[in-house]
C-alpha cells in the first residue's frame, strides 16, 4: 500500500518536470498504480486507517507525487454540494475553460510540501477535462467550484507545477481579478 514514505516532498525533480502521457492500454503495473494510488486516497481520509499508518488526508493525487513522471491521476472527495468524485485518471487534459477565475478561500495545501503556504491559488472557474480511465474508456468531465480546484491542483502536478507557482508574491491574499472565492 502506498504511505507517506512514498510521497517525494519539494526538492524532488519530479515535481518540477512535464510527465510523460502512458500507452493506452494501460499494462497491468500502470493499472494497478493507479488502484494503488485511488486505495491511498480512501486510506487517507478513513480515521483509523489514516491513525494507523499517519497518513495525511489528501483528495487528490499524482503520479509524479510518487517519483513517476506519468500522467496519471487519482481524485477521490465529496464537494461541498454533497457531490462524489472517484476517479483514476490517464493522461488528463484540460479542454477549455471559462474566463472566470475562481481561488479556494482558504488557500491551498500540498502532500508534497510539509509546510503551509499562505494565499489564493488562482484557477479556472470551469474546466472540461478530457482523460481515459484504467480501462482505456473515454472520459469527458466538465467541472466547477471546488471539483475544478482539484482537477487543476492535479493537472498542474503532471506539468511540473506547484499551487504555490500561482500565488501572488507580493499580496498573496489580493483578490484575482474577475475571480469569485470557492468555500
Ligand atoms: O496533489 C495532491 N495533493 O498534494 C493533495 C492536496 C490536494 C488539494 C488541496 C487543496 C486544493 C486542491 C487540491
Ligand atoms: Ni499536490
Amino acid at each position: 500500500m502506498i504511505t507517506m514514505k512514498d510521497i517525494v516532498r519539494e526538492g524532488h525533480p519530479s515535481l518540477t518536470e512535464v510527465a510523460d502521457e502512458v500507452d493506452i492500454p494501460l499494462n497491468e503495473s500502470d493499472k494497478q498504480l493507479i488502484e494503488d494510488m485511488l486505495m491511498f486516497l480512501k486510506n487517507s481520509q478513513d480515521e483509523e486507517i489514516a491513525e494507523k499508518y499517519q497518513l495525511r488526508a489528501g483528495v487528490g493525487l499524482a503520479a509524479p507525487q510518487l517519483g513517476l513522471n506519468k500522467r496519471l491521476v487519482a481524485v477521490h472527495f465529496e464537494d461541498p454540494n454533497g457531490k462524489h468524485y472517484s476517479y483514476g485518471l490517464v493522461n488528463p487534459k484540460i479542454i477549455s475553460h471559462s474566463v472566470e477565475k475562481s481561488y479556494l478561500s482558504t488557500g491551498e495545501g500540498c502532500l508534497s510540501v510539509d509546510r503551509p503556504v499562505e494565499g489564493y491559488v488562482p484557477r479556472h472557474a470551469r474546466v472540461t477535462v478530457k482523460a481515459f480511465d484504467k480501462e482505456g474508456n473515454p472520459l469527458k468531465l466538465r467541472l466547477k467550484g471546488y471539483a475544478a480546484v482539484v482537477f487543476q491542483h492535479e493537472i498542474d502536478h503532471l506539468n511540473g507545477i506547484m499551487f504555490y507557482d500561482h500565488i501572488n508574491q507580493e499580496q498573496p491574499f489580493a483578490v484575482p481579478e474577475n475571480a469569485t472565492p470557492v468555500e
